[in-house]
């Protein structure tokens, strides 16, 4: 009988998980979704300026494109001079990608594949690739867990000696204060209406806001590095102890997380950043609100341990588990709080 139970449970996580994966390709079908990422200025800028800046590494180069979508780093990685890129996507956009490579001249050279990168053969004659693009970073770096499909794709097809862009990431945590009206008390009297179950929501959910650099209640400081030739498996997995130095008195209303990615080699190196100093991407920044605000002067140090891990009920989800304690001149605050990201609730989808 448990065994009974214990093989129905896993059919259901089977059938959840190709769910999911089902919306999670369907999303990625939707235009509007691809014309969100190919309309991101600061994020195309960055691989334009990577891949044309560093054409030497690219020249007469095997390619392999990632989750290509519209195919538009397969197209730079053509104009840098590469001789064969092979383009993967297993969402039905990649049909329009396909047109879109012969209309840019480029059939002779890019191969579109519909399929999941774990699942597909490169074309014959092609065993090894020397360059990965991957534009495999999500909310917070980690969510979508595209992460993963670089790996495989790495592990499996790339030369030794070969590239890959992006090959660097970190992670950063901030404390900021919250602009007029965003903190988390305006849901406990909205126009008279008591919305407290919103705020409860609030505090258990890691939001994706676009912050203004003049919010910054503390320096950033690094949580998480990653080296994409080494990478593991599950590298996501993150826990780390923190300490933020506050820069200036007032209220700290919440932590944030941003990221940085860097591509391309030196001298001509690359770095995206999704720092509220840095000018907006899609990814925005992630905000962790407190349940209560903290009254700090400059000096006094915010400190706890950051803990990230991947949704259990979620494949493309995060959970969080962040505590905090700052001494400051009054009292001594303390606390710990989980919060969840699901890939799919920031985008409305
Ligand atoms: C963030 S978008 C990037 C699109 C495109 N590279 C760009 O830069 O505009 C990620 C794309 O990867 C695709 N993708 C994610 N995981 C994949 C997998 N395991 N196999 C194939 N495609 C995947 C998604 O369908 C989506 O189109």
């Amino acid at each position: 009988m448990e065994n009974h139970l214990e093989n129905a449970a896993a059919g259901d996580c089977a059938r959840d998980y190709r769910v999911q994966q089902a919306l999670y390709f369907k999303m990625y079908s939707r235009l509007e979704v691809q014309e969100w990422l190919v309309k991101d200025a600061a994020r195309n800028a960055a691989y334009r300026q990577a891949i044309g800046w560093n054409k030497a590494a690219f020249r007469g180069k095997t390619v392999l494109d990632v989750g290509c979508g519209l195919g538009m780093l397969s197209l730079l990685a053509a104009a840098a001079g590469a001789r064969r890129v092979i383009a993967v996507d297993a969402a039905s956009i990649v049909e329009y990608t396909r047109h879109i490579v012969v209309d840019n001249s480029c059939a002779d050279v890019i191969t579109v594949l519909r399929g999941k990168v774990e699942e597909i053969e490169l074309p014959e004659g092609i065993e090894k690739v020397d360059i990965i693009l991957c534009d495999w970073m999500g909310y917070c770096l980690f969510s979508g867990n595209m992460l993963e499909s670089l790996i495989f794709a790495r592990d499996k097809w790339l030369a030794p000696g070969g590239l890959i862009y992006p090959d660097a990431a970190h992670l950063y945590l901030g404390a900021i204060t919250g602009q007029a009206g965003e903190d988390l008390e305006q849901w406990n009297d909205l126009y008279d209406i008591n919305m407290g179950a919103i705020r409860r929501r609030c505090e258990a959910t890691a939001l994706l806001k676009r912050l203004d650099a003049r919010q910054l209640m503390s320096k950033v400081v690094l949580v998480k590095t990653l080296d994409l030739y080494t990478a593991p498996r599950h590298s996501c997995l993150t826990r780390t102890h923190y300490e933020l130095k506050v820069t200036r008195s007032g209220h700290v209303h919440a932590l944030f997380a941003c990221f940085d990615v860097g591509m391309g080699q030196y001298p001509r190196r690359v770095w995206l950043s999704t720092s509220p100093h840095a000018p907006w991407t899609h990814w925005n920044q992630t905000v962790f609100h407190l349940r209560a605000p903290l009254t700090v002067e400059p000096e006094q140090l915010i400190r706890g341990v950051f803990s990230l891990k991947p949704s259990p009920k979620s494949i493309y989800g995060l959970e969080f588990d962040i505590s905090f304690e700052h001494k400051g001149r009054e009292r001594r605050a303390m606390g710990r709080q989980d919060y969840s990201l699901d890939y799919f609730l920031p985008q409305g989808l």
